[in-house]
């Protein structure tokens, strides 16, 4: 006979969470969770899915300067991603979520383009993914993956019913120590903010009711906020924090040079910002404060290391670092704290970083203006690269 339990999950609304990991446990699914769903983890970690399917739920330390609480978050489950089971998950829920890193986004394509054709089969009914990675334009650059598995017919019903959908994920959520998680593998701890601005344009079944959800449009200022003054102010404290042998990303902003350098940089970006979308000044750098005073909490723990890494992505032309030097000098901002930034992540070389070595072999073989040309993207003969030069020197 059918349990209880089993009845009021039937009943559930079901989401799908792509990636089990900081972000997927530690906030969108825990959201999820918190807003009525049940929720399907797809990863690919065998321990990980093990530890759902063992008790269905996990715990959230929820950690700031003034103390934490322990959340538990239920109604949870895990499945391996590259099983006909997590396809068949994908085509049959309510919403679905991805957070597995810029970098994974073309390896997840795939199954998603799977899950979606048989949705189309199967239901017909439109399938809205939130897309919680730091990515300008993550939408369209998944939409593009997404396309080489499709045929005409299927792209035709993917514009007008898979809705990829921009977020702005602002919590900060490092991960803990095997230490830390020892007898409790799923822990994970994070910091109390938690607002989930997306795309209100992209939803193509209708706006979810999620706890914390914020609607807006039009999301690139939202997106560009995100990246060019959080990602970037923190990308700063994190490579002059690392350069000047500090361990945590709380004592590079407890560092006042470091302090001051992250605060004038995000500034910048700030009037920008506010220059292009009409928005107080004086609201953006009053989130700048706000952010900074978020960078200092200690008890999150989050590290240089962590935040700095893979400094090949951070130092592309459309990513927090160069992409948000660019914006302030189409908008008539000096970038100047901001190219002190990218002459630290030039400098950033933690060990075990692959991206970061491969950036110091560049460095020495070819020499710093082809770096800039190659990981930039940008001309080595442009202003901004010579700021950059200068910078080095
Ligand atoms: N951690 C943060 O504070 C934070 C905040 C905002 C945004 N983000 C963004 O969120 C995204 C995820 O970051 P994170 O910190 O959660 O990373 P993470 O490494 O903790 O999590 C990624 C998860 O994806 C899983 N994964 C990897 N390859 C997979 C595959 N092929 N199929 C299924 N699962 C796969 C991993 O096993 C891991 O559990 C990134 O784009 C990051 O930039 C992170
Ligand atoms: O996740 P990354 O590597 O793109 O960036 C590192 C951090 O800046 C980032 O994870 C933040 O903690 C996050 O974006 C929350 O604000």
């Amino acid at each position: 006979m059918e349990s209880q339990k089993q009845r009021r999950k039937k009943t559930m609304k079901q989401a799908v969470m792509y990636g089990a990991g900081n972000i997927g446990r530690g906030f969108i699914g825990k959201t999820l969770s918190e807003s009525g769903y049940e929720v399907c983890f797809l990863d690919i970690v065998p321990e990980v899915i093990e530890a759902f399917n063992k008790d269905h739920e996990y715990r959230v330390r929820i950690v700031s300067n003034e103390g934490q609480r322990l959340d538990t978050v239920k109604h949870v489950r895990a499945v391996d991603a590259n099983t006909k089971e997590a396809i068949q998950t994908i085509a049959a829920c309510d919403i679905m979520a991805s957070a597995v890193g810029v970098n994974v986004l073309p390896h997840i394509a795939e199954n998603i383009a799977k899950g979606m054709r048989l949705r189309m089969r199967e239901s017909g009914r439109p399938l809205d993914i939130i897309l919680a990675e730091n990515q300008l334009d993550a939408d369209k650059i998944m939409r593009g993956y997404i396309y080489q598995y499709l045929n005409e017919d299927e792209k035709k019903w993917a514009d007008e019913n898979l809705g990829l959908v921009e977020a702005s994920i602002g919590r900060m959520v490092p991960p803990l120590s095997p230490e830390e998680r020892a007898g409790d593998p799923l822990l994970i701890a994070v910091e109390p903010y938690c607002q989930l601005p997306v795309d209100k344009e992209a939803f193509r079944g209708g706006i979810p009711d999620i706890k914390g959800l914020v609607p807006y449009a039009p999301f690139s200022f939202y997106i560009r906020r995100k990246l060019f003054v959080h990602n970037m102010g923190h990308a700063i404290c994190a490579y002059l924090g690392w350069l000047r042998g500090y361990e945590y990303i709380y004592e590079a902003v407890a560092d006042d040079r470091i302090k001051s350098t992250a605060q004038a940089a995000m500034d910048g970006s700030a009037t920008a910002l506010s220059k292009e979308y009409g928005v107080p000044e004086s609201e953006l750098k009053d989130h700048v404060r706000d952010l900074l005073s978020r960078f200092g909490n200690k008890a999150l723990r989050d590290t240089t290391t962590r935040v700095g890494a893979d400094p090949v992505r951070k130092l592309r032309r459309d990513d927090r670092l160069v992409g948000a030097a660019l914006y302030c000098m189409e908008q008539g901002i000096d970038p100047a704290a901001i190219v002190t930034g990218i002459a630290a992540a030039l400098r950033f070389a933690p060990e075990g970083d692959k991206a970061a070595a491969e950036l110091q072999a560049a460095l020495k073989t070819d020499g710093i203006d082809a770096v800039i040309e190659k990981y930039m993207g940008i001309p080595a003969s442009g202003e901004l690269a010579q700021l950059i030069k200068k910078e080095m020197a």
